[in-house]
Order: C-alpha cells, then structure tokens, then sequence
C-alpha cells in the first residue's frame, strides 16, 4: 500500500483542476467507500464471528456449567481446541467489526489507513488465537481477508493521490 496509485509521483494532475466531486480527487470519498466496504463484509457470512467481540461467553458450550455432566453433548465448536485458552488471555487488542463500524459512522477515523490498521487488527488476532490453521474461523477470516485486502488497496491509493494533488495546487482563498 506504500504506492500512492498512477499519476501523483510525475508530472501534475491536471484532471483534479477545481472538479474535486466528481473525479478521484475528493479527499473525502474515502469514508463512503469504507461504510460500503464495511456492508459488504457484514453480507458475508463469513464475518459473522468478527461482528461482536469475541468471548467465550459466546460459546456457551465452553464454559463449564454447574452440574454439567461431562457427557453433555460437545457443541460441534467445541472439538476446535484452540479456544482452550481465554481469548482475553491471548489477545492484547481485541476489537471487532460493531467497533469499527461505530468509529467510522462517529467519523472518529481520520484516514482510510486508521480503518485498515483496525481492520487488519481483527484479522491478525484471528491468525494469532488460531492453533489450527484448518478450523473454521481461520478459514473465514481468510476468505474475508482477501476480499478486504482486494477492496482496500484502492480506497487507499485514490486517498493518497486525492492528497497528492491537493499538496501541490495553488492554495484558495475562499
Ligand atoms: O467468540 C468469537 N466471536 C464472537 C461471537 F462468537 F459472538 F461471534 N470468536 C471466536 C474466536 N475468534 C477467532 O478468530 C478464532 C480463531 C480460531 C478460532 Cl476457533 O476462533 C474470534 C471470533
């Protein structure tokens, strides 16, 4: 993501001259492009983990209930033994995607790069809890991962060169 996308680097971008709305030149068209983003991860199902913060709570069948037989039967989560441990034990910066969203219809992101560095925050502690590569989760992170990084990447170039021009116009007085 270090390029900042075609036309910045060289000459000037003659295409930005006072038509900011309409062109790639809007320096604010990120965070709609981010909240449309954000829909389309919700649709997937495979984001559906990754919608509330994660606990074992959510899994009822891991905590051990008063009284539980151990015959009871093991939800078919539970064989996955990499939730063994606390997830709060292993996780130093939880966060999921209602927090993500919260802070980007807040406006509290100044950038689409402090939506990919929470963004990305979820898929790395997904990486980090897994103990198996082949479970579950870990396999619709990785699905959602790849349609986030496929998304982004754009989102961001056009950021980075929507600033680019914007650096080297002349100043208006308004
Ligand atoms: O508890 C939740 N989500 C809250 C919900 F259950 F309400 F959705 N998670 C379980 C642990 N999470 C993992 O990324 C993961 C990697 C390997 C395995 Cl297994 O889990 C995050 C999602």
């Amino acid at each position: 993501l270090d390029s900042d996308g075609p036309g910045t680097s060289s000459g000037r971008r003659v295409k930005c001259r006072g038509r900011r709305q309409s062109l790639k030149c809007n320096p604010d068209a990120w965070k709609k492009q981010c909240k449309e983003l954000l829909s389309l991860i919700y649709e997937r199902e495979d984001s559906e983990p990754f919608r509330q913060p994660a606990d074992l709570l959510s899994y009822p069948g891991y905590q051990e209930q008063e009284g539980e037989s151990s015959e009871s039967v093991v939800p078919e989560r539970q064989q996955d033994s990499s939730l063994s441990e606390d997830y709060q034990d292993v996780i130093d910066t939880p966060v999921d995607f209602s927090t993500v969203k919260e802070t980007l219809e807040a406006g509290n992101y100044g950038s689409p790069l402090e939506f990919y560095k929470d963004v990305r925050q979820i898929f790395n502690n997904s990486k980090a809890y897994t103990s198996n590569k082949k479970s579950r989760i870990y396999s619709m992170m990785l699905r959602l991962s790849a349609l986030f990084e496929s998304r982004i990447k754009n989102i961001i170039s056009e950021y980075k060169s929507a600033i680019q021009s914007q650096k080297r116009r002349r100043p208006r007085y308004r």
